[in-house]
């Protein structure tokens, strides 16, 4: 469902690395309002790039180019390098695989989450800490005050996912992308994190991208699943039993489905997706 303003708008987006022939996002359209949206989509596809440009984190050798590509109304593509800091750990957040590298490896966990409460609201540093481990308690973190006095690289992922998802229960980001927040993760504790993940955007009313090679798990979880083939969004499904286009049906069938025992792996079937695409 779309608010009044879509959260994000993208018209037309291209992300080229230096020399390369053929762009790794390749004119990709895309407006995103209250809701969950998955983009899946084979290793190369472009996936990580598309997210990675909404957030202005490419390196300087990759080109951005689009039509439009507006947060909350305003040009994203025209921003300093200074607003966008700004942007970024506040309005709109990155989640991804391994939690330990966005965590600052140097300050414990409770002292980043304290200096996450601080960055939002004016309270001691007493009331930080107080609210940090009201946020880990929210998060299902179980032994909080020994949680607190750890280092990123002393919990595990999942806990680090909690961690990343507690701070941004403080910052309250219009958009969350998360690249492959739950593929490093045991499969013990992956869906503890989507449903926490949901909690999130939906108390804040925010646009969620799920980055994620896993189809299944994604058209279970989105709305609506893009999904991305050598750059180009090449479907659009809000249903798996929809998928028309070959390469799609090929990542389906791919991917096993726990209901159902799989006797062959399927190849995909390049020349087929080819024809499909120069169809489109
Ligand atoms: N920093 C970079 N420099 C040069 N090429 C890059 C860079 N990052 C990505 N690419 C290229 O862009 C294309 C898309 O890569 P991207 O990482 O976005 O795909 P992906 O779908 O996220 O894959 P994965 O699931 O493996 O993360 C690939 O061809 C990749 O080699």
């Amino acid at each position: 469902m779309l608010v009044d303003q879509p959260i994000l708008q993208i018209r037309d987006l291209s992300v080229r690395f230096g020399r390369a022939k053929i762009p790794a996002v390749n004119g990709v359209s895309l407006t995103v309002g209250a809701e969950r949206v998955g983009i899946v989509g084979e290793s190369g596809s472009g996936k990580s790039t598309l997210g990675r440009a909404v957030m202005r984190l490419l390196p300087p050798a990759a080109r951005i180019e689009a039509a439009t590509m507006d947060f909350e109304g305003a040009p994203l593509l025209t921003r300093s390098e200074k607003a966008m800091r700004g942007l970024r750990g506040n309005r709109m957040a990155l989640i991804m695989q391994d939690p330990r590298y966005s965590l600052n490896p140097v300050l414990t966990v409770g002292k980043q989450v304290a200096e996450a409460a601080t960055l939002h609201q004016k309270i001691s540093r007493k009331d930080a800490y107080a609210l940090a481990a009201d946020m880990l308690g929210r998060v299902r973190i179980a032994d909080i005050e020994r949680t607190m006095a750890l280092y990123p690289h002393q919990i595990s992922g999942g806990m680090g996912q909690r961690v990343m998802i507690a701070m941004m229960l403080l910052s309250k980001p219009r958009l969350v992308i998360a690249d492959e927040p739950t593929s490093a993760l045991d499969v013990s504790v992956r869906g503890d994190v989507l449903r926490l993940l949901d909690e999130l955007v939906r108390e804040n009313a925010s646009a969620l991208l799920l980055i994620s090679h896993d189809i299944r798990m994604v058209a279970a979880f989105c709305e609506r699943v893009l999904v991305m083939y050598q750059g180009r969004v090449v479907e659009t499904l809000t249903k798996l039993e929809d998928a028309a286009h070959p390469y799609t049906r090929g990542l389906i069938a791919a991917m096993p489905d726990p209901k159902r025992p799989v006797s062959r792996l399927q190849v995909l079937d390049r020349r087929a997706i080819n024809e499909a695409g120069s169809a489109l």
